[in-house]
């Protein structure tokens, strides 16, 4: 890319920085400190920049180990005779469920709620609704990702079997409301949905992501309760959910060796 930027004239080189650098401040006011603490330690395959959304991938996997679980039976089913420790993007179309879960990260909680404003081009009439040319239009994305004939009942409940009917994605060339809408839509929606997919099906598969434990007043160890508050995502805001404990443990012998070869490579 370096080689080719050589050949630009200075207007096309200054036009490439200010596309890098909105790309970037798109995608790194969505980083997560923990999960970039998480992949640069255990999975330097993995680019190390993600989204907010794996925060909450995070915070979920901690809440709903039913889901948890049965993510990571599909994926133990499929490496069982494959000569790979770690799902690849090869493996995508035969891991729905992992699928299933990254939508429904996306839909429990959007990173953009508020969306960006866009603008009407020409007057138009929207149910009954006189909408003239140039006002900004808000999309209300939260209002959407809960609306009940699409998602079905409960949207506020974390439930990746929305978007599965059979075992089998309901709709294979589903884009998530989270990205916007029209010729601005995120244009680092493939990036960041690989990036979530391969991110979430390699932790699935080598950890175990629970609530923290914390002693009882009869000294037995049980799970904490687990509710952080998000942090403000009122207009053109990306909210985080404000720093949460959960425990990320190996899932077996064969996993904390594979992390050890892993970090031996770094
Ligand atoms: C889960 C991750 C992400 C979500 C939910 C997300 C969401 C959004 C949304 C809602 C918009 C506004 C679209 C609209 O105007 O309707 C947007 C714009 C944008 N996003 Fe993302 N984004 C994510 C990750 C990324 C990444 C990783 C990159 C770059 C590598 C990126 C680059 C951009 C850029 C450059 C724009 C501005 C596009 C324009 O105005 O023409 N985004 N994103």
């Amino acid at each position: 890319m370096l080689e080719e930027a050589q050949n630009n004239t200075a207007e096309e080189l200054d036009m490439l920085r200010e596309v890098a650098s909105v790309a970037y401040a798109a995608a790194s006011d969505t980083v997560s400190p923990s999960t970039l603490l998480v992949i640069k330690l255990y999975l330097p395959n993995v680019p190390p920049q993600t989204v907010s959304s794996l925060m909450t991938f995070f915070l979920a996997m901690a809440l709903h180990p039913t889901v948890q679980h049965k993510a990571q039976a599909e994926i133990d089913e499929l490496l069982l005779n494959q000569d790979t420790a770690l799902p690849t993007f090869e493996h995508k179309s035969l891991l729905p469920y992992i699928d299933a879960i990254s939508r429904e990260v996306l839909r429990w909680r959007p990173v953009v709620p508020m969306g960006v404003p866009h603008a009407a081009i020409v007057d138009d009439i929207y149910e009954g609704y006189f909408i003239p040319k140039g006002i900004p239009i808000i999309p209300n994305i939260w209002a959407m990702t809960r609306d009940e004939s699409v998602f079905g009942p409960n949207p506020d409940s974390f439930n990746p079997e929305r978007f599965l009917k059979d075992g089998s994605l309901v709709d294979a060339n589903h884009t998530s409301l989270a990205f916007g809408f029209g010729p601005r839509a995120c244009p680092g929606r493939f990036f960041a949905e690989d990036t979530m997919w391969l991110t979430m099906a390699s932790v699935l598969a080598l950890f175990d992501i629970g609530k923290p434990t914390i002693t009882n007043p009869d000294g037995v160890q049980v799970p904490a309760d687990l509710d952080p508050e998000y942090t403000d995502g009122s207009l053109m805001r990306v909210p985080h959910p404000l720093p949460f404990n959960c425990s990320i443990t190996p899932r077996s012998a064969a996993a904390e060796e594979l992390l050890e070869k892993l970090q031996s490579q770094d």
